[in-house]
Formats: C-alpha cells, sequence, structure tokens
C-alpha cells in the first residue's frame, strides 16, 4: 500500500471538559476509499471537521499530503503554529460535501461551481465555466446550470455540491452523510455519482455514512469508531461478515435490528 495521505497521530479533541476524540491514530493511503461507521456521538462527523480545518484539534498531529495540517514545520523542523497562508494552501488539498448541501442560495448553480476556481485558483472565467460544464455532465446536471438550488431536489443539489467540490481539483473527498438529508427515492441517484467517482478516480475518499450497503459496496476499507477511538478496521466483507469485536458485533446487530 502507498503512503498514507491522511495520518491522525495520537489525536485529541475536547469540546470543554467533553472529550470526543482520544488519542486517535487513523491513516488512510493515497487512493484509498474509507468509510467511518459508528454510533451517533461517536466522533465521526468530528475527524471531516478536522480535515476540512473547521474545527482545530486540542492535541497530537494531523498529517495530509506530507504535511502538517493544523502546524506548520519552522526552519529547525519543529512543528508550529499555523500561518492563515498555510492553512488556506492545506485546504485547497481537501473538498468536503455536507449532509445539507450547503449550495450558495443567491447563486445559479454554474457559479456556485465556478466561483471558487476563479477566486482561489484565479482561473479565468472561460476556464472554471469549462470544468464546471464537464463535472455537470458527470453529475447528470448540464440541463440545470442556470437554475438556483431552491428550484432543484435534494438528490439535484448533493450532485451540484459534489461537482462544486471537484471543481476545486482536490486530492482527497470528504462525504459527511451525503444521503442522510435526502427523501429515499433522492438516495440513489446521489450514490451512484459517488460510486462512479469511486471507481473511475485515483481520488482519495473519507466518507461517513449510516448506508451500510452503500458503505460495503464502494469501500476498500472500513472503521468502526466509538468514543472517539477506532475499534476495528479492515475490508468491508471482514467489517460486515464477521467483526472481531463485541461493540462492532452490537453496533452492526442493532442496525439490522432496526432495518
Ligand atoms: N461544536 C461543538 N460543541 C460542543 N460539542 C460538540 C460540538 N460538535 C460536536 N460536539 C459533540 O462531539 C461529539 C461527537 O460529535 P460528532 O458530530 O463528531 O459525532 P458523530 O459520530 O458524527 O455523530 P452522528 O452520527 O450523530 O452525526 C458529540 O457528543 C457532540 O455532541
Amino acid at each position: 500500500m502507498s503512503e498514507p495521505i491522511i495520518t491522525f497521530d495520537d489525536v485529541s479533541k475536547r469540546f470543554g471538559a467533553v472529550t470526543v476524540l482520544d488519542g486517535l491514530d487513523f491513516n488512510v493511503a493515497e487512493g484509498e476509499k474509507v468509510t467511518i461507521i459508528g454510533p451517533s456521538g461517536s466522533g465521526k462527523s468530528t475527524i471531516l471537521r478536522i480535515l476540512m480545518t473547521l474545527e482545530p484539534i486540542s492535541g497530537g498531529t494531523v498529517w495530509v499530503d506530507g504535511e502538517p495540517l493544523w502546524h506548520e514545520k519552522a526552519a529547525d523542523g519543529s512543528l508550529k503554529r499555523p500561518s492563515e497562508r498555510h492553512m488556506r494552501h492545506m485546504r485547497t488539498k481537501l473538498g468536503m460535501v455536507f449532509q445539507s448541501f450547503n449550495l450558495f442560495p443567491h447563486m445559479s448553480v454554474l457559479r456556485n461551481i465556478t466561483e471558487a476556481p476563479v477566486q482561489v485558483l484565479k482561473l479565468s472565467k472561460a476556464q472554471a465555466r469549462e470544468r464546471a460544464g464537464d463535472l455537470l455532465e458527470m453529475v447528470g446536471m448540464s440541463d440545470h446550470r442556470d437554475k438556483f438550488p431552491n428550484q432543484l431536489s435534494g438528490g439535484q443539489q448533493q450532485r451540484v455540491a459534489i461537482a462544486r467540490a471537484l471543481a476545486m481539483r482536490p486530492k482527497i473527498m470528504l462525504f459527511d452523510e451525503p444521503t442522510s438529508a435526502l427523501d429515499p427515492e433522492l438516495v440513489g441517484e446521489v450514490q451512484e455519482v459517488i460510486r462512479r467517482l469511486a471507481d473511475a478516480h485515483d481520488l482519495t475518499m473519507l466518507m461517513v455514512t449510516h448506508e451500510m450497503r452503500f458503505a460495503r459496496e464502494i469501500s476498500d476499507r472500513i472503521c468502526f469508531i466509538d468514543k472517539g477511538r477506532i475499534i476495528e478496521d479492515g475490508p468491508p466483507e471482514a467489517i460486515f461478515s464477521d467483526p472481531r469485536e463485541e461493540r462492532t458485533r452490537e453496533f452492526l446487530g442493532a442496525l439490522l435490528g432496526e432495518g
């Protein structure tokens, strides 16, 4: 397996007195598709939010693509507080798709996708439009480029959100429960887009989902997390068919019981 593109090295995260991540060690290899599963409140979204620089860490070190995420290397090799410039640079490596789409409501579909490439990557408008056109085709939204988010279904908005994240050409895509806010009949179209991405690209993908069948289908590896620690990880067949740990078995058993 290639070098990790994401490393959590003894990472802790506290909100006040509450410890959410407790000395977390976690790696994702370049190109790997990893899904994090676990009970509500176990810290799954927090891992993604730390990677997206939306939540600072309380201890430890996070490495992304060979560079520290929440630190910056000083001239003597030690790690110091990161500059805003360093954080901006690191953010360009990652794209995130949220549960609630988060499109810019006052911008057309096309503008939602071209805005950051023009503002941040300094692409020309023509270049950004060309890139957006390709991505809209890939997510099956070419006919909706001039609409506004409130004129789209949830599934359509989420497909645009995926295109918007990809327009920045991130090395890593993070998906935080990308289908859980959708009506059941719209889940399939979003999963199909993610499945195609997983099949066709050397993109690294890290996803949080409660859709176990989908996780099993697209992941190289499943991590079961409980109370901020990875309890068990391995290929989907092993985790879903023959989990080693009692806690994993209980979690999956409860899910199947509910279904
Ligand atoms: N900004 C915050 N302030 C205080 N506590 C927070 C904050 N964000 C998250 N938490 C707490 O951290 C814990 C982990 O939250 P997180 O969202 O990572 O869990 P999760 O595993 O993604 O859960 P779910 O499956 O319900 O989305 C929860 O107990 C949550 O209440």
